[in-house]
C-alpha cells in the first residue's frame, strides 16, 4: 500500500488540509507550485480535487493507471482524477446512492479534458456486454458531435466548450453503464453573429467547409472559403495551428451514424448550418423611406433552397431600418442555430436513452462541466448569469459538505462543533428572489409594453434593491468606488469578490425571439426546424418566459437533481494564458483561487478536524513509536490508539477518538509524529529494516490466511443464505442477482461483528470492498456451484427464469403470477406421449412438453392438442398423430398479447406448402411455454409482445384476426365476425 505520505508525495503536501498555515494563500499556492514543477498536477482539499492544466501530455492516464485506482481507497493512492470516478463509482455501488461529479473553472483550465478522463476510466474500468459496448462508443461519441456545434477557439482555448453542461451516465445492477442523458446550458448564440478578434465561430461551420464533399457543398451551395461568409471572417482568425478541421469533419461524421442520426437527419442538420451562413451573408439596401430591402437574390435563393422554405420573400413583411434588418436577420440566425443546438442533444438524448423498463431504477453518476467563475473587464448579462450559477453551486457545495462532515462526527459518536462560513444565500436571493430580485425586476422591464430600457432597468434595481448590502450602483456608490464603476454598471459582491456588470444590451439579451421569425421558420420543410419552431408556439398567448428566467428555472431543476445525490468536487486551474507547459503565473492563479472559492472550501473543511484516519491504519503506522502497540497490538483497536497517542503526548484539545476512527485537529501534531516515525526508522537502521520486512512477511502470511478464513465465513454465509432460501424460492424473477445483492447487504449488517472479531478485514468499508473483490472473484461461479448442489435442477430454472424476465417482465400481465412457479419439463400430468410419435421423431431429444388448444381455420373451432419441443423443431400432436411439425429454423416469430391470456401464434413462411398457416394456440402456461420456446428455437428475440390484436396468415393468402380485450372474470376465445376475440382475465381484480 503507498500511504499518503511517501517521500514522492511530501512535494508539498498532497492534501491541502495538511497545510500547517491553511488560511494563508500563499502557502497554498506555494504548495500548489511545488507540486506542479513535479508534474503533481492534482492535489487534495479533503476530498475535493484540485487540478492544474499540465498544457502537456502526461504519462498518467494509461490502462494500467486506470487499474491501480480500481478499487483503491482515496487515500492509499497520489491525488487523482481516476481516484475520484472510482470513489463515486463505488459508492454508487456499496451505498446505492446516485453520484454527481462537479466539474468547475475558468475556461482552459480542463474541465472538459477531466470530464472526458472520467468517462473514459468508466468505458474502461466498468463490467461490459455487446449491448453496454453500443452505449460505451454513443456516449464517447456525443462528445466528438457537441465539441463541433459547441465549442469554438476563443484566445483563452482552442476548443472552448460554449456551453454548460451536466451528463447522467447511467448504470445497471451489474455496473455496467447502460445509458445517458445530457442536459445544456447557455449556449453561447451571440457567437454564431459574432466573433471577437483572433476567435472563430462555431467548430462545425469550418469542418463542413473544409472537410464537407464537393457534392455536399454544391448541394448547399457552399464555396470551400471561409472568408466567403460574413459570419466567419469577424475574429479575423481562418486558420488554427492546434486544429484541423478536415480531419475533425470525418470524425464527426463518424460520431454522427455511430449515434444513430440516419443520412436524411445528417442533410437537414448540415442544411441548416449552410443556411445559417447564407443568412449571415444577407445584405440590405435602404429605401429612400428609410426602409430596408434586401440586396443579395442569390444568398436568398441558397436560403430557400437550404431550409426548403416554400415562400422566401426578397422584401421585408415589416418595414425595417437598416440596423433593425440586421439586427433581425442576426436574431434569427441565433435562435436557428441555438435551437438546432437545443434539438441535437435532445436526438443524442434519444440515441443515449435506455429504454429497458427494468433498468427504470439505474444507478447515477453525474458529471457537471460547466463554466467557473468569470470576471472581466467588460461583464454583461452572460457572466452574470454564470456568476449567478456559481453562487448556487457554492451553496450546494457548503450545504453538502457541512452536512457530510456532520453525517460523519455523528457516525462516529464526536459531538459536532458549528462550523463559522459565509452563506451566500444572501446572494442567491438577491438574484433569484419572487418580485423583488435582479431577475424578476429584469422580467418586469423586458415585459414591459413601453420605454422600457436598460437604462430604466438600471433605476428600477436601484429603486427596488438599492439598499441590499452585496448591490451597489454607480449612483449609490460611495466615491472610491464610484471611480472605478461605469455609469451602466451594478456591482455585486458575490461570495467570490466583487464584480461590475455593464447594463448595455441586457434587456434584447433576455427578449424572446420575435413572433415574426417562429412564422417563417415553420413554413420550412426541414423536419429539424419544424421542430425547433414548434407551430404551438405562436398560438401561445401566454408571456413568453425571458432568457434570465429560462435560466433560473433550468439551474433550479438541475441544483435538484444535483441534492439528491452525493457529490465529488474537480476544481480545474489554469496555469497561465499562454497555454505552455511547465508555466506557473501566480497572479492568474490567485485570481483563480479566489474565484473558485478554494480557501473558502479548505477553511469549511478545516473547521473541525484536519485528519482523519481508521484505527487499523493509523495503528499499523505509527505502532513503532510506542513500547506497547509494537510489534503488535493484541486489545481492541481503540484501545491501541489510545495508548499509542497518549505515550506520544497528545493533548486531549488535539484529537478524539470516534467510534472506528481517530480524529487529529491540527496537522502539525501529524507532522510530529510523522517526523517521530522517520527518526524512529533511522535509528533502528537497517535491523529494523530487516525485521520490519521480516514483519511484514509474516503479516503478509497471516494476511493471506485470514483473507482465505473470511472467504470460508463468506462462503459459509452463501451456503447458509441459498439454503435457507431454498424453501421459499424460486420467489424472485432476479434470484440471481436478489442473492449477489441480498448477499451483500447482508454482509454489511451482520458480518462485521463477527469477521471483525476474528480481526479481518478490521473496517466496515475494507470489509465492503474485500467482499466486492471477492464477489468479482467467487460470487458468479460459487451462487452457480452452490445451486447446482443444492438442486441440480436450480442452475437451469434461473437461467431459464432469467430469459423469461428479459422477454416478458413489464410486458405481459400473467408474468408475474409464473414468478414462484417452477418450470417444469413436462405438464402432461401423467399422460404418455404416443410411443408412435416418439417413434417418428427418431432420436430427436424431447425438451418439454404441455397441453395445448389449438384454434383451426375455420371458425376457430378449440381442439385440445399437446405441443411438444425437441432439440429441432416443435410438433403440435393428435392423441397418436403428429399433426405439424415446424422446424424452428423455419419459424418466423412468435406473437402473443400483452394481457394475461395464453393465446400465442407461431408465424411460419407462407411459401411452405407442408405449412397450411401459421398456427393459432393457448396455454395455460403461457410464460413457461414461450420461454421455452425461445430457449430451445434461440428465438427470444422473435417473440412479439402486441396490445389490441395480432394479425396472422390463414394459408391461401388470407388474414386472420385475433382481437384481445381484457375483463370477464375467466379466459373465453370465441369467433366473431370472423375475428378471434379473446377476452383475458384481470388479474388484480381477483
Ligand atoms: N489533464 C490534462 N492533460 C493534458 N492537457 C490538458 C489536460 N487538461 C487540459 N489540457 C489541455 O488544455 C486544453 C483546454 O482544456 P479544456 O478544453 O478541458 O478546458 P475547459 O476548462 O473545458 O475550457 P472551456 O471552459 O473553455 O471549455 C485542452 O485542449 C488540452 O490541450
Amino acid at each position: 500500500m503507498e500511504s499518503a505520505l511517501t517521500a514522492r508525495d511530501r512535494v508539498g503536501v498532497q492534501d491541502f488540509v495538511l497545510l500547517e498555515n491553511h488560511t494563508s494563500e500563499a502557502a497554498f499556492i506555494e504548495n500548489l507550485r511545488k507540486r506542479f514543477k513535479e508534474n503533481l498536477i492534482y492535489t487534495y482539499i479533503g476530498s475535493v480535487l484540485v487540478s492544474v492544466n499540465p498544457y502537456k501530455d502526461l504519462e498518467i492516464y494509461t490502462k494500467n493507471h486506470m487499474e491501480r485506482y480500481r478499487g483503491v481507497n482515496f487515500y492509499e493512492v497520489s491525488p487523482h482524477v481516476y481516484a475520484v470516478s472510482d470513489n463515486s463509482y463505488r459508492s454508487m455501488r456499496t451505498e446505492h446512492k446516485d453520484q454527481c461529479i462537479l466539474i468547475s473553472g475558468e475556461s482552459g483550465a480542463g474541465k472538459t479534458e477531466a470530464s472526458k478522463k472520467i468517462l473514459q476510466y468508466y468505458a474502461v474500468t466498468c463490467p461490459a456486454s455487446d449491448q453496454v459496448e453500443t452505449v460505451k462508443d454513443r456516449l464517447l461519441q456525443s462528445n466528438p458531435v457537441l465539441e463541433a456545434f459547441g465549442n469554438a477557439k476563443t484566445l483563452r482555448n482552442d476548443n472552448s466548450s460554449r456551453f454548460g453542461k451536466y451528463m447522467d451516465i447511467q448504470f445497471d445492477f451489474k455496473g455496467a453503464p447502460v445509458g445517458g442523458h445530457i442536459l445544456n446550458y447557455l449556449l453561447e448564440k451571440s457567437r454564431v453573429v459574432h466573433q471577437n478578434h483572433g476567435e472563430r465561430n462555431f467548430h462545425i461551420f469550418y469542418q463542413l467547409i473544409e472537410g464537407g464533399e464537393e457534392d455536399l457543398l454544391r448541394r448547399l451551395g457552399l464555396e470551400r472559403n471561409p472568408q466567403q461568409y460574413q459570419y466567419l471572417v469577424k475574429g479575423n482568425c481562418p486558420k488554427v495551428s492546434s486544429i484541423n478541421d478536415r480531419s475533425d469533419w470525418k470524425v464527426v461524421r463518424k460520431a454522427l451514424s455511430v449515434i444513430g442520426f440516419s443520412e436524411d437527419e445528417v442533410e437537414e442538420l448540415l442544411n441548416i448550418i449552410a443556411s445559417v451562413l447564407h443568412l449571415g451573408n444577407i445584405q440590405y439596401g435602404g429605401e429612400d423611406s428609410g426602409n430596408a430591402y434586401i440586396t443579395t437574390d442569390t444568398q436568398i435563393k441558397y436560403l430557400a433552397r437550404c431550409t426548403h422554405g416554400n415562400t422566401t420573400p426578397t422584401t421585408l413583411s415589416h418595414p425595417l431600418n437598416l440596423e433593425q434588418a440586421s439586427s433581425a436577420r442576426d436574431a434569427l440566425s441565433k435562435a436557428v442555430y441555438g435551437r438546432t443546438f437545443t434539438w441535437l442533444v435532445n436526438k443524442i438524448n434519444v440515441s443515449l436513452a435506455y429504454m429497458d423498463e427494468t433498468y427504470k431504477n439505474a444507478s447515477v453518476i453525474g458529471l457537471l462541466d460547466i463554466y467557473g467563475f468569470e470576471v472581466f473587464q467588460h461583464n454583461s448579462f452572460e457572466q452574470f448569469c454564470i456568476n449567478y450559477c456559481n453562487e448556487k453551486l457554492q451553496q450546494l457545495f457548503i450545504e453538502l459538505t457541512l452536512k457530510s462532515e456532520q453525517d460523519e462526527y455523528e457516525a462516529e459518536g464526536i459531538t459536532w462543533e458549528p462550523v463559522q462560513y459565509f452563506n451566500n444565500k444572501i446572494i442567491c436571493d438577491l438574484v433569484e428572489e419572487k418580485f423583488k430580485g435582479i431577475i424578476s425586476i429584469l422580467d418586469e422591464e423586458c415585459l414591459r409594453p413601453g420605454d422600457a430600457s436598460d437604462i430604466t432597468f438600471l433605476e428600477k434595481l436601484e429603486n427596488t434593491v438599492g439598499g441590499h448590502a452585496h448591490l451597489t450602483t454607480h449612483k449609490l456608490a460611495d466615491g472610491k468606488t464610484r471611480k472605478v464603476m461605469g455609469r451602466e454598471e451594478f456591482r455585486l459582491l458575490h461570495y467570490a469578490g466583487e464584480v461590475n456588470y455593464n447594463v448595455n444590451g441586457v434587456l434584447s439579451c433576455t427578449h424572446s425571439l420575435c413572433v415574426v421569425h417562429p412564422q417563417v421558420m415553420c413554413m420550412s420543410d426541414n423536419k429539424i426546424l419544424t421542430q425547433c419552431f414548434d407551430r404551438a408556439e405562436l398560438k401561445d398567448s401566454k408571456r413568453p418566459e425571458t432568457a434570465a428566467t429560462q435560466f433560473k428555472t433550468s439551474l433550479a431543476k438541475l441544483m435538484e437533481i444535483l441534492m439528491s445525490k452525493e457529490p465529488s468536487y474537480v476544481r480545474c486551474i489554469k496555469p497561465n494564458d499562454a497555454k505552455q507547459a511547465g508555466r506557473f503565473d501566480d497572479v492568474l492563479i490567485r485570481h483563480q483561487v479566489k474565484y473558485l472559492g478554494l480557501m473558502e472550501n479548505l477553511r469549511v473543511r478545516r473547521a473541525g478536524f484536519a485528519y482523519r484516519r481508521h484505527y487499523e491504519t493509523f495503528l499499523q503506522r505509527y505502532k513503532s513509536l510506542c513500547p506497547e502497540t509494537w510489534p503488535s497490538w493484541q486489545g481492541k483497536l481503540a484501545d491501541g490508539v489510545s495508548t499509542l497517542v497518549k505515550h506520544l503526548g497528545y493533548k486531549p484539545e488535539e484529537y478524539k477518538l470516534g467510534r472506528s476512527k481517530i480524529f487529529i485537529r491540527f496537522p502539525k501534531t501529524l507532522f510530529a509524529t510523522e517526523d517521530a516515525l522517520e527518526t524512529r526508522k533511522h535509528s533502528l537502521g537497517e535491523r529494523v529494516t530487516y525485521h520490519m520486512a521480516w514483519w511484514r512477511g509474516i503479516l503478509a502470511c497471516r494476511r493471506a490466511q485470514r483473507k482465505r478464513q473470511a472467504a470460508n465465513t463468506i462462503r459459509r454465509f452463501i451456503k447458509g443464505f441459498i439454503y435457507r432460501h431454498n424453501e421459499r424460492c424460486p420467489e424472485n424473477e432476479y434470484f440471481l442477482d436478489y442473492v449477489r445483492y441480498s448477499f451483500l447487504m447482508k454482509l454489511r449488517r451482520n458480518l462485521p461483528k463477527s469477521v471483525l472479531d476474528k480481526s479481518w478485514p478490521t473496517a466496515p468499508t475494507a470489509l465492503i470492498e474485500a467482499s466486492e473483490q471477492l464477489r468479482k472473484l467467487y460470487m458468479q461461479n460459487m451462487v452457480w456451484g452452490y445451486c447446482k448442489r443444492i438442486n441440480p435442477e436450480w442452475k437451469h430454472q434461473l437461467e431459464q427464469k432469467m430469459v423469461a424476465s428479459e422477454i416478458f417482465k413489464n410486458k405481459k400481465d400473467n408474468y408475474p403470477q409464473s414468478v414462484p412457479k417452477l418450470f417444469m419439463g413436462t405438464r402432461l400430468n401423467g399422460e404418455e406421449i404416443n410411443p408412435k410419435v416418439l417413434q417418428s421423431l427418431g432420436s430427436e431429444k424431447m425438451k418439454y412438453a404441455v397441453p395445448v388448444t389449438k384454434y383451426d381455420r375455420k371458425g376457430y373451432k378449440a381442439r385440445p392438442r399437446q405441443l411438444l419441443l425437441t432439440s429441432n423443431c416443435a410438433v403440435i400432436v393428435e392423441e397418436a398423430k403428429l399433426k405439424q411439425r415446424i422446424d424452428y429454423a423455419a419459424l418466423k416469430g412468435i406473437s402473443v398479447s400483452s394481457l394475461s391470456d395464453g393465446v400465442f401464434v407461431l408465424h411460419v413462411p407462407t411459401e411452405d406448402k407442408k405449412q397450411k398457416g401459421d398456427v393459432v394456440l393457448q396455454s395455460d402456461h403461457i410464460i413457461e411455454t414461450l420461454t421455452k420456446v425461445a430457449i430451445c428455437a434461440d428465438k427470444a428475440n422473435s417473440i412479439n409482445i402486441n396490445q389490441g390484436s395480432i394479425t396472422f396468415t390463414m394459408g391461401q393468402g388470407k388474414e386472420g384476426i385475433i382481437d384481445f380485450t381484457s375483463g370477464s372474470e375467466l379466459l373465453v376465445a370465441k369467433a366473431k365476425n370472423g375475428h378471434l376475440s379473446v377476452t383475458a382475465p384481470r388479474l388484480n381484480s381477483r
